[in-house]
Formats: structure tokens, sequence, C-alpha cells
């Protein structure tokens, strides 16, 4: 059964078109890439899914709920997550210490409270970090992390609300092929382990190519194709709509070994 079902989702900016009644599902513990050529519609369709953006038309039902019409916040309680770049303001705050923030606002409590509750959730926010591979390095400054390392601690962020469904924008952008896959692979763990969904988007080929479960390809605000990452390397309107980007979907650029 779909974790959530977006039917018939449209938005418009002036005379522009940017999502053009797109529908699709996304099932629990399922990576689901939303791909596209620039100004294809990705980044439109991401914000009507985490509330920044508000549809004109159709409809997003999420674990019996209907997103449409609702607040960011309020769809970030129902359990949809987002990833979120640790702000300057808190890379002076420990890793351990940007986490236990992070359950203390997964739990409603007020910012202020923070100074007095230093020890509050540390040992909640170590097991999160266990799982991201960065309890060991609990107790240094986020200031002086690697990018790849500050990108699992952003991860840990994220899954303090335990969401049911993560919404990632761009994951590896900025980042060199080893770290983009130990990041993917990570992901891909947590998916499994939490039986979450995650839905990105992302221009690295490779990395779609290599994690995603399924695909969705919007080009002009439209769905063009969806389905596995073999049947959408294959697919005729994909190959079009990538023709002349310079982005070429040949199987021995794309395989894991290569990322
Ligand atoms: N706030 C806005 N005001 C006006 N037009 C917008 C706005 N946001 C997006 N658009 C237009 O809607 C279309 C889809 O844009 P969107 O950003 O969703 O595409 P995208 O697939 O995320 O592109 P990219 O890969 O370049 O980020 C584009 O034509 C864009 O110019």
């Amino acid at each position: 059964m779909s974790l959530m079902t977006v039917t018939n989702l449209g938005k418009s900016f002036g005379g522009i078109k940017a999502v053009d009644g797109i529908s699709f599902e996304l099932a629990a513990g399922e990576l689901l890439a939303l791909i596209g050529p620039n100004g294809a519609g990705k980044s439109t369709t991401f914000n009507m899914v985490n509330g920044q953006l508000h549809a004109d038309v159709g409809s997003i039902r999420f674990d019996g709920a209907e997103l449409v019409g609702k607040k960011p916040r309020e769809i970030w309680r129902l359990g949809v997550g987002r990833t979120f770049q640790i702000a300057e303001t808190f890379a002076s705050l420990t890793v351990v210490e940007n986490v236990q923030m992070a359950l203390l606002s997964a739990d409603g409590k007020l910012f202020s409270m923070w100074r007095r509750a230093a020890a509050h959730k540390r040992n909640e926010a170590l097991a999160l970090l266990e799982q991201v591979g960065m309890a060991a390095q609990a107790d240094r400054p986020c200031s002086v992390l690697a990018y790849g390392d500050v990108k699992r601690v952003e991860l840990a962020i994220a899954m303090a609300n335990r969401p049911k469904l993560l919404l990632m924008d761009e994951p590896t952008a900025g980042m060199a092929p080893k770290e983009r896959n130990e990041l993917m692979a990570l992901t891909k763990k947590l998916v499994v382990e939490h039986n979450m969904a995650v839905l990105f988007t992302e221009h690295s080929m490779d990395v779609v190519f290599a994690y995603a479960d399924r695909m969705i390809v919007l080009a002009r605000g439209r769905l063009i194709a969806e389905g596995k990452p073999n049947e959408i390397r294959e697919h005729p309107k994909v190959q079009e709509v990538y023709f002349g980007s310079g982005k070429t979907f040949e199987k021995s650029k794309v395989s894991k070994e290569s990322v």
C-alpha cells in the first residue's frame, strides 16, 4: 500500500505551468528519485509536498491525511521530514548538541529551554549519531567536520523527528564521488532499517541510477516517465528530453563502481 499518493497536482506561476497535473505514488521503504532537465518542475513539486508552496489543483494524500492546504510545520508533524543544512550559527555547537536541539524541537520544546537542558536527550542523540556513523565525533564542533561528515549529521538531525517520509533536495550537491556514494549508501541503509520512504531530487545521474529504487521523470511540468532505473535508462521519451543536455545513460557510466 502506498504511503503517499499524488493525484493531478498542479501549480502555475503567471502563465507558466510549472507543474502540470502530475500523479505518482510512493511506498514505505522506497527511495524514489525525481529527475528532469532544468525548469522541469522538480523544486516546485518538492515544495508542494513540504508545504512551502500551495498547489493550485490536485491532492497529496499522505498516510491518511491531505497535505494540500497544510502549513510546512503541520506537514512536518505528520511525519514528512527534510534535510536542512546546518546553519552557521549552530556550527559552533558540537555534533551531539546539534542533534539534541533537533530532538527538543521534535518534542515541541522551546528553543530558550536549551541552555538549561544541556544534558537533555544526549543518549537519544548519541543513538541517532551511531546510526549515521558519527558517534565517535559526537563532541567535536560541527565547524571542524569534513563536508561528508556534516552531511551525515544533517541526516541524523532529519531523523530526530522519526519521519515516515524524508525529502532530500539534491543531497549530494557539491560532494566528491566517494562521499556521494557513502551518503547514498547510508541513506539506503536508513530507508531499509526504518522502512522509511525517501523522495529526492538529484542532478547527478550516477547517484540516481545506482541508488534509486524507482524514478519519476518530469519535463516542462509533466510526468513523462516512471519506472525502475533500467526502464528509465531505455525510455525513449527520457532519452529525448535529455538529448543534447550532455547527460548520457550508458550502463558503463552509471555503475556503482564508477561513482
Ligand atoms: N517562484 C517562481 N516564480 C515564477 N516562476 C517560477 C517560480 N518557481 C519556478 N518557476 C518556474 O517554474 C518552472 C519550473 O521550475 P522548478 O524550479 O520547479 O524546476 P526544476 O526542475 O526544479 O529546475 P532546476 O533543475 O533548474 O532547479 C520553471 O519554468 C521556472 O522558471
